[in-house]
C-alpha cells in the first residue's frame, strides 16, 4: 500500500491537543505477520450505495481506502447505487405477475433483469483487467441465472437470496478491485458469519457471529464484506432492513472490538434537516450518542434506526467512535457521533416521517401498554389516551396481535415531524417553540419520545416541504456556534480573557460564542467542550501542553464549530505566518499583530485573496493605534465612496510620550530610562526609536486606504545613531546618554523658533506628482519633525495618538481622529469591538450544504 499521511486523524473522537491524541496512522506493509496486525486499533469504513454508484465514485473511494485504511480494517459495502431499488422492483414485478396468474415472466421483467446485469458488468469492464473481469463476468452470468431460476420458482421463499446479489457483487468487484491496485483483499459474504435471531428483531448472535468472522478474515488482507445482510440460526438469508449496510458496519465494528467506524455517503455529515429540501440546514459537527440514535429512529437517512445499538454497550468499556463523512468530499470533515460535553448538546435538528398510522385501542392503555410496546416498538405512544404511531408495515401484525386480545381497533393515516436534540422533551422553552412553528399543520398530539431526546407532532396530513422548512427555520434560526481561539497569554492576552465572561453575558451577538484555544508560543490547551472563561488562565497554567504548528493546524482543519475565530495577540512573525493556512480553513483572524498587515506587497496580497476565497474575515483595527477607530473610519471612508488623499499622525504612543514629554530639562537618556522602567517604551526602546513601527503602522493604514505600496517604500528616519544600533541592550542602555546631544540640539533649535519635534507619519498621494520615478504618484515617510507649536500635533497627552486623513470629503478640515494609542485597556477593548463584529457579520453568513452524490 502507497505510504502517504493519513487524514484519518479526523475521525478521532477528541483529537484535540490538550490530550495529545493524534493517532498515528502509517501504513501496514504488504504481507505484515498476524501479531504486528493485532496491535493496531481496527477501523471499520462503510461505503453506501452512492459512495459505489458509477466507476467513478467507485474509483474515488479506491482512493479513499489507499489513504485511510490499514490491511487489518474492515470495509463493509453496500449495493452499487440503486441495485438493491432495482432487485425490489424485479421481485414486486414477479410477485404481480404471479397474483395476476401469468405463467410466463414477462417482457417487462426480462427487460429489468438484462438492464441490472448489463450495469453490472460495465462496472466490472471498466474498472477491473481484461482477466480479472472476465472471472466476475462469468460469476455475474451464473448469479443472474440462478436469479432467474429464483424468480421462477417459489420466489417468496428466495426473497432474501435475491435481494443479497446487489451487495454480493459490489462487495465481490471491489475486492477484486483492491487486489490488483492497492493491496491484497478477501470478499467476505457476511452470511457466511453473521447470524441474528429474525428479521424482525435484528437481534445479533454476537459469540457466533464473531469466532465466525474470525476465521473468515485473512490477516495481511483488507477485508471487503456484504453490509445489508446476515443469516438466520437455519442459515436462511435474511436482511437487516432497508439501509441496513450501516447497522452491518457498526454490528461488524462490535465483533472486533474496532475503534471506529466510518459511514461513508455522499453527504458531508448528518445536518440539523434533510438537505436535500431544506437549503439552510446546518451542519452537526457533533451528535450525542442518545440524540443520534433518536435521529435514526425518527427518520434520518443517513443514520439507520439500529446503527447505533451495537456501539451503545453500557456493560463496555470499550468505545468505538462513530463518524459520518462524504466520499465525495474526503478532506472535509464530517460528523462524530460519541460522548460530548454541553456544547454540542445545544443542537437541535428536525426529522420527519410521513405514511404512518395512528392506531387507537384500549389495549394500549395500562397494563397491556407496556406488552404492546415492547412487542411494536412505536414511533411514539400514549398510554393514557391509548394510542401508538406505527409504520404501515406493522398494520398486519398489530391488528392480528390485538385481535388475540378481542379488543376493536382504529387506524388512521398519519405523518410525525419532530425536534430532536438533548433532552428537548424537557425544555419547556423549546416545546413552546415548536408548538408555534406547527400552529397551521394543527397537529393532533405533541409527544415526547421514549428517551426524551425529541418531541413529536403528529401530523394529519404528510408533511410537506414548506412545513419542514418554517418548522426548522423556527427551531435553528438562532443555532450557529462559534468557537474563538485566543493566540497570546502576554499582558493585553490576559486582558482581553478577564473582560471576556462580562462580554459575553453582556453582548447578544457573541451568545453562541465559546473559548476553545488558548495558546502561547509554546502552548495550548484545547477543548472542544468549551474552557471555563472564569478560569481561563488559571486553566492554561494547569492543562496547556507543549504543540507545535503541526498539530495546531491539524486541529484547526478538524475543529466542530460553524466557525472559527482565531484572535492573534502575539507579537510574533512565526504566529503570523500561519494565517495562510488558517484563511484556507475559512477560519477567520482578529490580529492586534501588525506582521501579516505589513509584509511583503506580495504575501499581503495573497493572504487578501486567500481570505476572500475562502470567506475568510480579517479584523485588524488594533494593528494601529489601538482601540481607536482609525482602522474602521478608513475602511468607511473607502466603502462609502470617498477617496483618500493623505494620512499623517503621530502613530507611536512611546514617541508621543518621550516628545510631549521632553523640554529639555532633564536629558534625553534619562527620560528614556524612566519610559523604560514603566514600561512605556518597548523591552528594547530602539524598536521604538527606529521608527519601524510607525513604517508599519503607516503602511497597514495606506493598505487600507487601497493603496499598494511596501515597507521600503515609506522613509524610516532611525533615531538610533549606527554607532549604538547594534550593541546589545545592556550595552546601549548603558550607552544611551550618547543620544543626549542630538536631541538637545534638535529641541534647542525647534524652540528658538517657537517650535517642538516631534516623531510624525506622512502618507500623501497626488495624481499630478505621478512621474516615471514615481508610477504611483505617492510619498511616504516617517521622520522627526519641527512643528509649529500650534499645531494639532504637537499638543497631546503624553502617549496619545493622532491621526488625519485628508480625503475628497475631508479636503480643507481634515478629519481627526485622537486618543489613547497603546495600553492594555484600550487593546483589549479594541480586539472586544472586532470580536463583535465579526459575530455579528457571521450571523448573517450561509454555508452552503455539499450533496455531490445520486440523490
Ligand atoms: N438530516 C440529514 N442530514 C444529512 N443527510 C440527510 C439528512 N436527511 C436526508 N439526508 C440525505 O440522506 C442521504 C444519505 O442517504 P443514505 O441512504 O445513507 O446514503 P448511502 O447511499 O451512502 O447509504 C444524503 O444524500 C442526504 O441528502
Ligand atoms: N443496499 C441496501 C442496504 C444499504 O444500506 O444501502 P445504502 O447504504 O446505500 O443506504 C439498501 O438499499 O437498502
Amino acid at each position: 500500500m502507497k505510504q502517504e499521511s493519513s487524514t484519518l486523524s479526523k475521525v478521532n473522537n477528541d483529537s484535540s491537543i490538550v490530550n495529545n491524541e493524534f493517532i498515528e496512522h502509517d501504513f501496514v506493509a504488504q504481507g505484515t505477520a498476524e501479531n504486528k496486525l493485532a496491535k493496531h486499533a481496527i477501523q471499520v469504513h462503510k461505503f453506501g450505495g452512492s459512495s459505489l454508484a458509477t466507476s467513478e465514485c467507485i474509483k474515488r473511494v479506491l482512493e479513499i481506502i489507499r489513504a485511510n485504511c490499514q490491511l487489518n480494517d474492515i470495509v463493509v459495502v453496500s449495493a452499487n447505487g440503486k441495485t438493491t431499488d432495482s432487485l425490489f422492483a424485479i421481485y414486486s414485478l414477479v410477485e404481480r405477475t404471479i397474483a395476476e396468474q401469468e405463467k410466463q415472466l414477462s417482457d417487462e421483467i426480462t427487460a429489468a433483469i438484462s438492464v441490472l446485469a448489463q450495469s453490472q458488468a460495465q462496472l466490472i469492464t471498466e474498472l477491473l483487467n481484461a482477466n480479472n473481469s472476465k472471472q466476475l463476468l462469468c460469476q455475474l452470468d451464473k448469479d443472474i441465472s440462478q436469479l432467474t431460476t429464483w424468480l421462477a420458482a417459489d420466489i417468496a421463499q428466495h426473497k432474501n437470496d435475491i435481494l443479497a446479489f446487489g451487495e454480493v457483487w459490489s462487495a465481490r468487484l471491489f475486492s477484486a478491485l483492491l487486489n490488483e491496485q492497492v493491496c491484497p483483499s478477501n470478499f467476505i459474504d457476511a452470511r457466511d458469519f453473521l447470524v441474528i435471531d429474525n428479521e424482525q428483531s435484528g437481534l445479533v448472535d454476537n459469540a457466533t457471529s464473531a469466532a465466525q468472522l474470525r476465521q473468515r478474515r485473512q490477516f495481511g488482507k483488507l477485508a471487503v464484506i456484504t453490509g445489508y445482510i446476515s443469516q438466520d440460526s437455519r442459515g436462511t438469508s435474511c436482511t437487516l432492513g432497508r439501509n441496513g449496510s450501516d447497522y452491518s458496519a457498526t454490528i461488524i465494528a462490535a465483533l472486533v472490538a474496532a475503534s471506529n467506524v466510518t459511514l461513508w455517503t455522499d453527504v458531508d455529515g448528518i445536518y440539523s434537516a434533510d438537505p436535500r429540501v431544506v437549503p439552510s440546514a446546518r451542519k452537526l459537527h457533533r451528535l450525542p450518542n442518545g440524540v443520534a440514535k433518536e435521529l435514526g429512529r425518527l427518520g434520518n437517512p443517513v443514520l439507520h434506526a439500529k446503527t447505533l445499538l451495537p456501539l451503545i454497550n453500557p456493560l463496555s468499556e470499550h468505545h468505538t467512535h462513530l463518524h459520518v463523512a462524504s466520499s465525495f468530499d474526503a478532506q472535509v470533515i464530517g460528523t462524530e457521533i460519541g460522548k460530548f460535553g454541553q456544547i454540542a448538546k445545544q443542537e437541535l435538528s428536525v426529522t420527519y416521517l410521513n405514511d404512518l398510522l395512528l392506531a387507537q385501542s384500549v389495549s394500549f392503555t395500562g397494563d397491556c401498554a407496556a406488552k404492546a410496546r415492547a412487542e411494536f416498538a412505536p414511533i411514539c405512544m400514549d398510554d393514557q389516551q391509548g394510542f401508538m404511531v406505527i409504520t404501515q408495515a406493522q398494520q398486519k401484525s398489530l391488528s392480528h396481535w390485538l385481535a388475540s386480545h378481542d379488543v376493536e381497533i382504529t387506524f388512521k393515516p398519519v405523518a410525525i415531524i419532530a425536534t430532536v436534540g438533548h433532552r428537548v422533551a424537557e425544555r419547556g422553552d423549546i416545546k413552546a417553540r415548536f408548538k408555534r412553528s406547527l400552529k397551521t399543520a394543527k397537529p393532533l398530539q405533541l409527544v415526547g419520545g421514549d428517551n426524551s431526546h425529541s418531541v413529536i407532532a403528529i401530523l394529519p396530513e404528510p408533511c410537506s416541504i414548506e412545513l419542514l422548512n418554517k418548522v426548522h427555520h423556527e427551531m435553528t434560526k438562532d443555532a450557529r456556534h462559534i468557537g474563538l481561539v485566543v493566540a497570546g497569554m502576554g499582558n493585553i492576552g490576559e486582558r482581553f480573557l478577564s473582560l471576556l465572561p462580562a462580554q459575553l453575558n453582556n453582548v447578544y451577538a457573541l451568545e453562541n460564542l465559546h473559548l476553545v484555544g488558548l495558546l502561547s508560543s509554546k502552548k495550548a490547551l484545547i477543548n472542544n467542550d468549551g474552557i471555563d472563561v472564569n478560569q481561563a488562565t488559571s486553566l492554561f497554567a494547569q492543562q496547556a501542553i507543549a504543540y507545535d504548528n503541526d498539530q495546531l493546524i491539524s486541529w484547526l482543519t478538524q475543529h466542530p464549530y460553524d466557525e472559527l475565530i482565531v484572535v492573534d495577540i502575539t507579537p510574533s512573525e512565526d504566529f503570523s505566518l500561519l494565517y495562510e493556512r488558517i484563511f484556507a480553513l475559512g477560519i477567520h483572524i482578529i490580529g492586534a499583530n501588525k506582521w501579516a498587515a505589513s509584509s511583503s506587497t506580495q504575501a499581503y496580497n495573497k493572504l487578501v485573496n486567500t481570505a476572500d476565497s475562502h470567506n475568510s474575515l480579517w479584523l485588524g483595527n488594533t494593528t494601529v493605534g489601538a482601540g481607536l477607530p482609525i482602522n474602521y473610519a478608513i475602511d468607511d471612508l473607502r466603502q462609502s465612496g470617498d477617496s483618500i488623499s493623505e494620512l499623517s499622525g503621530i502613530f507611536s504612543g512611546t514617541l508621543s510620550w518621550l516628545f510631549e514629554t521632553y523640554d529639555g530639562s532633564v536629558k534625553f537618556s534619562t527620560l528614556l530610562l524612566n519610559a523604560l522602567a514603566q514600561g512605556i517604551t518597548e523591552p528594547d526602546p530602539r524598536e521604538d526609536l527606529s521608527g519601524r513601527d510607525v513604517q508599519r503602522k503607516l503602511l497597514i493604514l495606506a493598505r487600507k486606504a487601497g493603496f499598494e505600496l511596501a515597507l521600503e517604500d515609506i522613509d524610516c528616519q532611525n533615531l538610533v545613531p549606527e554607532a549604538l544600533q547594534r550593541l546589545s541592550l545592556e550595552d546601549f542602555l548603558s550607552r544611551a546618554n550618547e543620544l543626549d546631544d542630538y536631541f538637545a540640539s534638535a529641541l534647542s533649535e525647534a524652540t528658538s523658533k517657537a517650535a517642538c519635534i516631534r516623531y510624525v507619519a506622512r502618507f500623501q498621494y497626488n495624481a499630478n506628482a505621478i512621474t516615471g520615478n514615481n508610477p504611483a504618484g505617492i510619498s511616504a515617510k516617517v521622520s522627526l519633525e519641527v512643528l509649529p507649536k500650534n499645531d494639532p500635533f504637537a499638543n497631546l497627552i503624553p502617549g496619545d495618538n493622532i491621526f488625519k486623513i485628508n480625503s475628497r470629503w475631508y479636503q480643507d478640515n481634515p478629519l481627526i481622529i485622537q486618543g489613547p494609542g497603546a495600553g492594555r485597556d484600550v487593546t483589549a477593548g479594541g480586539l472586544h469591538s472586532d470580536l463583535v463584529k465579526i459575530c455579528q457579520q457571521l450571523a448573517h453568513k450561509q454555508n452552503q450544504v455539499k450533496i455531490k452524490g445520486m440523490s
